[in-house]
């Protein structure tokens, strides 16, 4: 890539109605989320019914933070998980077709938990440090990030690049999580973000994050795992290592440095 172009993930766009299982459409955007999530763990996916709530998603996300939640404002974000849970589930089908793997979509489904963050990030006083969210990689499955005009994301590529993320009014960012890529056995990328903060303006966001319930054992597939392809991960219980993690001992150790590949570091063989 030349110098002067900055660096992007790739855009995908989802908004196509006839976005079917076993359409030719269909088929066109997993070879774009595989080739994109193989690279960079990442991309930014274009999903136009986003529009119709992008106002009153922001209006609700202003008046969360400075008022009691009303009625009016939980409906809409009830809406946006709705819109953003319809667009995870494509991506996750993609990803597992691309892989051989849709046998495990039901039992995926099944044992995923859902939880919506909505995020403010204050306008850097002067003088203030930038850095308002470190470097780290979510451990959770997957991740879909929507945000107001205001950027600050920033993905690191595999060479180590920081890549500022600028998602148009109708995108989200996609990003795969430790605990997806750990169940690949790592053919997928868990990409380090980090939030830098500039300018005038307050940041919010809202992010969709998908992750294993308590009790489900995540496990490498059998398929993904032969004599080129050791198994690289323990099976273990997603909700045990967020215990570990959130034990004192470790919160030390993460204050002190820390990890950026939180669930790796716990489960690799
Ligand atoms: O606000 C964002 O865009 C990123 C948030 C994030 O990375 C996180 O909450 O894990
Ligand atoms: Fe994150």
């Amino acid at each position: 890539m030349s110098s002067t172009t900055p660096a992007m993930v790739p855009v995908i766009d989802f908004s196509n109605q006839n976005l079917k299982p076993g359409s030719p459409e269909w088929d066109l955007v997993k070879s774009q989320v595989r080739e994109a999530l193989g690279e960079y763990g990442c991309f930014e996916a274009l999903f136009d019914p986003i529009l119709e709530l992008r106002k009153a998603v922001f209006a609700a996300l202003q008046e969360a933070f400075d008022l009691p939640l009303q009625t009016k404002k939980l409906k809409t974000l009830a809406s946006f998980t709705q819109l953003a849970s319809e667009l995870q589930k494509k991506i996750l089908e993609m990803i597992l077709e691309s892989f051989g793997l849709e046998k495990y979509m039901d039992e995926l489904i099944d044992s995923a938990s859902y939880q919506l963050r909505v995020m403010k990030y204050e306008k850097p006083k002067p003088n203030d440090s930038t850095h308002a969210l470190a470097a780290h990689c979510d451990s959770n499955t997957m991740s879909l990030l929507y945000q107001n005009e205001v950027n600050g994301l920033q993905i690191q590529s595999k060479d180590g690049e920081w890549i500022n993320m600028k998602p148009s009014p109708n995108s989200f960012i996609v990003l795969i999580g430790e605990s997806l890529s750990v169940w690949l056995n790592g053919r997928l990328p868990s990409p380090p973000h980090r939030v830098m903060m500039k300018g005038n303006e307050d940041r919010y966001s809202l992010g969709l994050f998908t992750r294993p319930r308590g009790g489900y054992i995540v496990k490498v597939p059998n398929e993904l795992v032969d004599d080129n392809n050791p198994i690289l991960f323990k099976p273990h219980d997603y909700e045990e290592f967020l215990k570990f993690y959130y034990s004192e001992i470790t919160q030390a150790a993460v204050k002190s440095g820390g990890y950026i590949a939180k669930l790796k570091a716990y489960c690799s063989v």
